[in-house]
């Protein structure tokens, strides 16, 4: 009998049902040609959802999560939502999503392909070779603080968020990074601001404390501050680079630029038991939101980490990631990533290519 999985699609707004699309038609073929199948359930979340039932993750889109192999979403956002309550907007909803889901985990690879060595706007030298996985805590720290919130007292507005961790909420995300840390090369880094914030003095101690269960990986800790900047200065020097949910937010935004174009960074988020959400990590691009032009790519690449990681189809994985190769070694290129001597294409044309070469 052949496999089938249930995968529940959140294509979201903006771009996300473009980009979405060209994922969709690479999964139908690299499924059907690798012996599996896969059962899509489409549902609302985000601004779509907003506008069909007033909420940003209606209770049926998370059981529909709860309850699949895998969920892929594109992105979610629109700046038409941004005058809501924050509870009401469609970022609420994904952060909703990963915290019913558990997903503490949130993995962001950086690898540099080597046909987009040019595309960056760094120096070949500086990125050639260039092979990092940032591993951002999800659940957790300001993001989900509490007291937070917005008050007036004597004439004045003040607004307050906390940015705190539990022992433990540390030692979990620093375990998927120290483990990773053995799989790959040895090489750990810790982000933190150690030098100012308790709540990152904790994460340091927590970490230094783990490093003695794993001898064979090499700890460093850098202040996030220093991070940022080593990130563009010498980004080889990084392996594994564990961080707070803020901090990795910004620096893989960062380190998206190392690989050319934010159009091309996928992740994974992962909790300790159940479906996994894969996803890119830009957002829902409202500046070329049904202009055709979306790069498909980080989302392709997702669908390829939802296989591997998600359902075990690795060699699935693998055809993804190599047509994505193959495409952008052909000098097919969206807009994001065009460069002189380059056949620039829209989304759905890139689909295309990706298809072809997918078949080839
Ligand atoms: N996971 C998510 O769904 C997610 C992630 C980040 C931002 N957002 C939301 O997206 C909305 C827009 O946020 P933003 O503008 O700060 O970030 P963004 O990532 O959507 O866009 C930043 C810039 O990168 C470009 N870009 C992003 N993805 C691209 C792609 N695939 N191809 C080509 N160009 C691409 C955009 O055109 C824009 O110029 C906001 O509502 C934000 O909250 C959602
Ligand atoms: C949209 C937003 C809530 C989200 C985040 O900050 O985590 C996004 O920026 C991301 O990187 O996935
Ligand atoms: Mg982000």
């Amino acid at each position: 009998m052949t496999t089938s999985y249930r995968i529940t699609l959140l294509p979201g707004d903006g771009i996300g049902p473009e980009i979405m699309a060209v994922a969709r038609q690479l999964l139908d073929a690299v499924s059907s040609s690798h012996g599996f199948s896969l059962v899509y359930d489409v549902q609302p979340m985000g601004g779509v959802a907003i506008d069909a039932t007033g909420e940003p993750l209606p209770n049926s889109t998370l059981e529909a999560c709860k309850t699949a192999d895998a969920v892929l979403l594109a992105a979610i956002g629109s700046p038409q939502y941004d005058s809501l309550p924050r509870e009401q907007r469609p970022e609420s909803g994904l952060l909703g999503l990963r915290s019913a889901l558990g997903l503490f985990a949130n993995l962001r690879p950086v690898k540099i392909i080597p046909a987009l060595i040019d595309a960056s706007t760094l120096k070949r030298e500086v990125i050639e070779g260039v092979d990092l996985m940032v591993v951002r805590e999800l659940t957790g720290g300001v993001y989900f603080g509490t007291p937070k919130g917005r008050v007036e007292a004597e004439g004045r507005v003040r607004a307050f968020n906390t940015m705190a961790y539990f022992d433990d909420e540390i030692d979990r995300i620093a375990k998927v990074a120290f483990e990773l840390a053995v799989a790959r090369s040895g090489r750990l880094c810790s982000v933190d601001k150690a030098n100012v914030l308790d709540v990152s003095q904790l994460w340091r101690d927590q970490v230094t404390a783990m490093a003695a269960d794993y001898p064979a990986v090499e700890l460093s800790h850098m202040y996030v501050d220093n991070a940022a900047m080593q990130l563009v200065r010498n980004p080889r020097q990084f392996d594994v680079l564990l961080t707070s949910n803020l901090f990795g937010d910004i620096l893989s935004d960062e380190a998206a630029m190392l690989s050319g174009s934010i159009g091309m960074l996928p992740s994974a988020s992962l909790g300790s038991s159940g479906p996994g959400l894969f996803e890119p990590i830009h957002g829902s691009a409202p500046d070329i939101a049904r202009q055709d032009k979306a790069n498909p790519m980080a989302m392709v690449l997702s669908a390829a980490m939802m296989l591997r990681v998600g359902l075990q189809q690795d060699a699935a994985a693998t055809a993804l990631e190599t047509a994505v190769d193959r495409v952008l070694a052909a000098g097919y290129r969206t807009g994001d990533l065009m460069s002189e001597g380059c056949t620039q294409l829209g989304c759905r044309a890139m689909g295309e290519q990706l298809l072809a070469a997918l078949a080839g």
